[in-house]
C-alpha cells in the first residue's frame, strides 16, 4: 500500500504539468481508449514518466498513458432536447489499466483512483470488457454495472488491505449505491437518446483475477451467484473511488456470450474480445461523452 505522500507526489507531477483541472477521471478499458483521442488542448503523460506511477504490461491493447484535456460536445439535457451551446469540459482519462493478472496487487491497479482523487476528480467513468454470462447478454452489448461482486475480498485480498489513511476514507467504507443511482439513471437516458435499447443492460458483475478464462463450472457456480457479466478489473478501482468519496459509473461492453456447456466447440479468445470492442466502442465512446458532459455540473 504507497502512502499518502507518494500519492500526492503523483498528482503533484501532474497538476504542475496540466493547465485543466478536471472533475471528471475516465477509465479506459481494453480496446477502448479511443475516447482519450477526442480530447483537445491534450497533456499526454505515459505512465512510466509519472513518479511512482505503475506501467502496463499488457501493452498490446492498452496505450500506457494518462490523458488530461478537453471534452467537447452538444450538451443533452435531461429533456432530450439537443441543446445549441456546445460544451467543453475538462477530463482526465487513463488510457490503459492495471490488472492483477499482471501481477500487481490491488492496491496498485487501483492507485490512479487514489490520484484522480487528490487532483480534484469527483466522478469516475469506467469502461471495461467482459463475458456476457445472463443468457439474454449478446457479444457487442453493453451493460451498466448495477452491483458488484468483490470475489477478491471474499478470498481475503481487499484493495483496501493495510493501514487506513483517514484523508483518504473510512477504515470501513458503505458499498450500498457504490454504482451511482442518479448517474445509472442518466446512463439509461443516454443510451434511448442514442437509440441504444435494445443492446444496453444493467446488471451484476464479478472480477474474477484472470487471465485464464472461467471453466464451465465456474461459470455455471456465477450463474447461481445472480452474476450477469463477469471480467478482470475494475471492481477495485470502483471501491478505492467509493472509498474517497467519488460517484462511480461503470459500463462493460459484452465482447463474448460466456461458454455455459461441456458439449461445444466454441471458444473465447481474446482476438474476439478485442475485435467486438472495435465494432462496438463508436457506440461505446459516444455514450461516455455524453454522460460525461451531462454529469459535468
Ligand atoms: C475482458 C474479458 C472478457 C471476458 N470474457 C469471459 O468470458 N470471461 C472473462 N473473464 N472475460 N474478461
Amino acid at each position: 500500500m504507497c502512502t499518502y505522500d507518494v500519492i500526492k507526489q503523483c498528482a503533484d507531477y501532474l497538476l504542475d504539468r496540466t493547465k485543466h483541472r478536471p472533475k471528471i477521471g475516465i477509465i479506459c478499458g481494453s480496446g477502448l481508449g479511443g475516447l482519450a483521442d477526442q480530447l483537445t488542448e491534450t497533456d499526454i503523460f505515459p505512465y512510466q514518466d509519472i513518479p511512482n506511477f505503475p506501467v502496463s504490461t499488457v501493452t498490446k491493447f492498452h496505450a500506457g498513458r494518462m490523458v488530461i484535456g478537453k471534452l467537447s460536445g452538444l450538451e443533452h439535457t435531461s429533456t432530450n432536447r439537443m441543446s445549441t451551446s456546445v460544451s467543453e469540459i475538462p477530463v482526465m482519462c487513463m488510457q490503459g489499466r492495471f490488472h492483477a493478472y499482471e501481477g500487481y496487487p490491488l492496491w496498485k491497479c487501483a492507485m490512479p483512483v487514489r490520484v484522480m482523487k487528490l487532483m480534484g476528480v469527483e466522478k469516475l467513468l469506467i469502461t471495461y470488457a467482459a463475458g456476457g454470462l445472463n443468457s439474454k447478454y449478446n457479444a457487442g452489448d453493453i451493460m451498466i454495472i448495477k452491483d458488484h461482486i468483490n470475489l477478491q475480498g471474499f478470498a481475503g485480498n481487499p484493495p483496501l488491505q493495510g493501514i487506513n489513511d483517514e484523508r483518504f476514507g473510512p477504515r470501513f467504507p458503505a458499498m450500498d449505491n457504490a454504482y451511482d443511482r442518479n448517474l445509472r439513471l442518466m446512463a439509461k437516458t443516454v443510451a434511448s437518446e442514442m437509440k441504444l435499447d435494445n443492446i444496453i443492460h444493467e446488471g451484476t458483475y464479478i472480477m474474477l483475477g484472470g487471465p485464464s478464462f472461467e471453466t464451465v463450472a465456474e461459470l455455471k457456480m456465477l450463474h447461481i451467484f445472480g452474476v450477469d457479466a463477469v471480467g478482470m478489473s475494475t471492481v477495485q478501482e470502483v471501491i478505492v473511488a467509493r472509498h474517497c468519496n467519488m460517484k462511480v459509473c461503470a459500463f462493460s461492453l459484452i465482447t463474448n456470450k460466456c461458454i455455459t456447456e461441456y458439449e461445444t466447440d466454441d471458444m473465447v479468445n481474446v482476438a474476439d474480445v478485442i475485435g467486438i470492442a472495435n465494432n462496438r466502442k463508436a457506440d461505446m465512446q459516444e455514450l461516455v461523452r455524453r454522460i460525461a458532459i451531462a454529469m459535468n455540473e
